[in-house]
């Protein structure tokens, strides 16, 4: 909200959108999000700029090298999700809030597939929560692709 209310070129097609498509009259239902494009695009540009868990901690089990980097067994690597989304190798400004980024049709989803983007984490250990909110969106819209993914359809 913050981050809109700076920016008031993206405010407008928000504030448009949800006028459009949920009225003045009520609130927002689970079968509004999918036609709510700019909304989401806020959204991802906000988790992307301003992570809620910004630096998971993981350790390692066992001694391992990454990209020619070794890492000891018990040694603490720390992820800065925040700095994955700031890097300007990955983004263009990428310390302005610029929602339509995450319009075109090649931007990053959220699954944890694009290592640019990365709010719920990668792999193994990213966050279950987010799961829990694709797969009822997925049940809901009907489509298979994330039971698929989750080994259930
Ligand atoms: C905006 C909402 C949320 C964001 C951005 C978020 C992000 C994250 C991140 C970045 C991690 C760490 C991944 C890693 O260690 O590499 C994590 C872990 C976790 N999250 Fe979330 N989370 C959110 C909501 C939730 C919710 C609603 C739940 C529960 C219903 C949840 C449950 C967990 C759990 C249990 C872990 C630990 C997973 C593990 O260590 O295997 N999160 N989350």
């Amino acid at each position: 909200m913050a981050e809109l209310m700076h920016s008031l070129e993206d405010l407008k097609p928000v504030q448009d959108e949800l006028t459009s498509v949920v009225g003045l009259e009520r609130l927002v239902e689970d079968s509004n999000i999918e036609k709510l494009t700019y909304l989401r695009c806020a959204i991802k540009e906000t988790s992307c700029l301003h992570p809620p868990i910004p630096i998971p901690l993981h350790q390692c089990s066992k001694d391992t090298t990454v990209f020619g980097c070794f890492i000891p067994a018990i040694d603490l690597v720390i992820i800065s999700i925040w700095a994955i989304g700031r890097d300007p190798n990955s983004w263009d400004d990428p310390q302005t809030f610029r929602p339509l980024r995450f319009l075109i049709e090649s931007a990053p989803d959220l699954r944890g597939n694009h290592f640019n983007f990365i709010p719920f984490g990668s792999g193994r250990r990213s966050c279950p929560g987010y799961v829990v909110g694709a797969l009822h969106d997925q049940v809901r819209t009907g489509s298979p692709t994330l039971l698929f993914h989750m080994g259930v359809a």
